[in-house]
């Protein structure tokens, strides 16, 4: 059995103007991996690939093992989905929603589910038509843990939630994983979630994928670089990634090395967030 959860190669659709154009990803068991890029990068696109919603032009998707296509219905079984839009009629409640699942899913655990309910303090008999965008994000979140699955597929599902039940919700991502077996690829804006659970990174840009690397390497692989317009004007440029030219100086990304200690000796070097780095790997791109 490969050790690989998910695994994409040369994956490409295109839209009209819009291609994402030759994906390989591999995304190992037991890991969580954020997928970061700006809107219209074509992250929902790829999930929607992944779980054949839609037919890809090119390329090979591996879920769990199997082939997307030939084995889609196994595969659903052992998938947990939150995509962006409410998952569920506005006419259903939380109780309804478990009784629909149990239909659907051998696997559906209701006393997980009305645990769920409770833990996010969603009632069971309340219509989901009065909940908040929120609520719906964590009955989504809720229904896609409850039936035992081995890999979460999760479009933004904390873009309309509060700092607090957001970071219970990082934890139960953390828990998920935590036996080595279960996965989960996340697709975000968030970063500084990413930055906290997610083990690996992909950044898409325009339909193609930047990097996918292990997140520590990230963060401790680059610094920022900044220094004078002078400065600036005595330096190859070629090592700066994303360069950002001020009225004072500038600041672009480089890659943390002692050659580059060396080469960008009297600068100042200093630390990366997540979000800073997507942001130079973008801008360098545009370049
Ligand atoms: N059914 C469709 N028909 C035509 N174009 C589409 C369709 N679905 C998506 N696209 C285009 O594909 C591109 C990528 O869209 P996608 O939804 O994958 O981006 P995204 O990275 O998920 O963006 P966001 O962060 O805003 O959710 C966009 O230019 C979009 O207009």
């Amino acid at each position: 059995m490969t050790q690989n959860c998910l695994e994409l190669r040369g994956v490409g659709k295109s839209y009209g103007s819009f291609a994402l154009r030759d994906v390989d990803l591999s995304v190992p068991k037991g890991c969580i991996m954020g997928l970061v890029g700006q809107n219209g990068a074509g992250k929902t696109t790829l999930l929607k690939l992944i779980l054949n919603l839609i037919a890809r032009d090119s390329g090979e998707i591996s879920v769990l093992g199997m082939d997307n296509r030939k084995e889609e219905m196994a595969i659903k079984q052992r998938l947990g989905v939150v995509m962006d839009e409410s998952a569920f009629h506005d006419f259903l409640t939380p109780q309804k929603v478990s009784n629909i699942m149990a239909g659907i899913y051998p696997n559906w655990d209701e006393g997980q589910f009305a645990g769920y309910l409770q833990r996010f303090g969603l009632r069971p008999g309340d219509l989901i038509k009065n909940f908040s965008r929120g609520m719906k994000a964590k009955l989504s979140i809720a229904a896609a843990l409850s039936h035992a699955p081995q890999l979460l597929l999760l479009d933004e599902p904390t873009s309309g939630l509060d700092p607090v039940v957001r970071d219970e919700i990082l934890d139960i991502f953390a828990e998920f994983i935590g036996d080595g077996e279960h996965s989960i690829l996340i697709s975000s804006h968030i970063t500084s979630d990413l930055e906290r659970v997610a083990d690996y990174i992909a950044l898409l840009d325009g339909g193609q994928l930047i990097f996918c690397e292990e997140k520590d390497a990230l963060l401790y692989g680059y610094s920022v670089l900044k220094g004078t317009r002078e400065q600036l004007e005595r330096l190859d440029r070629s090592e700066l990634i994303g360069l950002r030219e001020t009225s004072f100086g500038f600041d672009a990304l480089v890659e943390r090395s002692e050659e580059n200690r060396r080469r960008f000796e009297g600068l100042v070097f200093d630390r990366c967030t997540l979000e800073e780095m997507v942001l130079y790997f973008i801008r360098g791109k545009k370049r």
